[in-house]
């Protein structure tokens, strides 16, 4: 990585973490890649509250909080009523609606679960995911797959649009498919730019695979649908106060999920300034 990348992670993190961490926080997520070592750095330096726990979004994730002398705690022993005052996480691009691809290390499943039990989720990002549509320069879409479905799920990817959806195999030292901290396998599938909800409004496309366009919460959703997916690498839908809002409206039971959507995303700019995304109700 450059400099110019590094320093771009760093000064959007410090950025986030001063307008979003508060300082007396009891429970936090962290996310993975390497642009959270930086916010997890700034939270350090930020944090009054002995008492405050961290919940990791996998393996690397919880090696990150471990190596910087804060505590982790699981996932699943949250106590059932508790939400995180707040999660952060890196991503591999954002749109100018705040839709999100996640995946790019393979975390997807436990990032989206530990982003719906936020308050309030927050990316912190370099200018390289700065786009206004998905799938603009990232170039598929990270999809968790129990291993024995993985040629139905390619086949059914190829079906609904996908041109040429792969395994992602591991790099380094052995031969074979790279294995999530679920033991999952993860296929990347690209596709032509996503729409956006405003695109399909404007009568940009159908947005929903007839036309060979796709919106970024229908094709979500037809890729959730595939028996065998875990989990898709979109992060779309509600963020935390709209779903939040949605539960007070409805007096809704569904009170552990909040939502997937960043309220704000940082992005740290090549000249060094940090560009901000927010949420229309932030
Ligand atoms: O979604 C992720 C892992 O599954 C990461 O958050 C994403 O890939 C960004 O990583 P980095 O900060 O290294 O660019």
């Amino acid at each position: 990585m450059t400099d110019a990348i590094e320093s771009a992670k760093k000064a959007a993190a410090i950025q986030a973490v001063k307008e979003h961490f508060d300082p007396t926080a009891t429970h936090v997520g962290i996310g993975s890649g390497t642009t959270i070592v930086y916010v997890v750095e700034a939270i350090k330096d930020a944090s009054t509250n002995p008492q405050i726990r961290f919940v990791p979004t996998g393996y690397q994730s919880r090696q990150v909080i471990v190596q910087a002398g804060l505590t982790p705690i699981a996932f699943d022993s949250l106590p059932p009523d508790v939400m995180l005052d707040v999660a952060f996480d890196g991503a591999d691009e954002v749109d100018e609606e705040l839709n999100c691809i996640k995946g790019g290390g393979a975390c997807l499943f436990q990032e989206k679960l530990v982003a719906e039990r936020a308050k309030k989720f927050v990316c912190v990002a370099d200018y390289r995911k700065n786009q206004s549509r998905l799938l603009t320069f990232w170039p598929t879409i990270p999809i968790e797959v129990a291993p024995i479905s993985v040629p139905n799920v390619l086949t059914s990817l190829r079906t609904i649009g996908s041109t040429k959806p792969e395994l992602r195999t591991t790099l380094l030292m052995k031969s074979g498919p790279l294995k999530t901290d679920q033991d999952f396998f993860i296929v990347d599938a690209p596709f032509p730019p996503l729409l956006t909800t405003a695109d399909v409004a404007a009568g940009k496309g159908k947005g929903d695979g007839s036309d060979g366009t796709w919106e970024v919460n229908k094709l979500s959703r037809a890729i959730k649908e595939l028996t065998g997916v875990l989990e898709v690498g979109i992060f779309s839908g509600l963020n935390g106060n709209e779903a939040e809002a949605l539960r007070v409206k409805e007096s809704s039971v569904r009170t552990v999920t909040g939502g997937q959507k960043p309220v704000a995303v940082y992005f740290g700019m090549q000249d060094g300034s940090v560009q901000v995304r927010k949420a229309k109700d932030l």
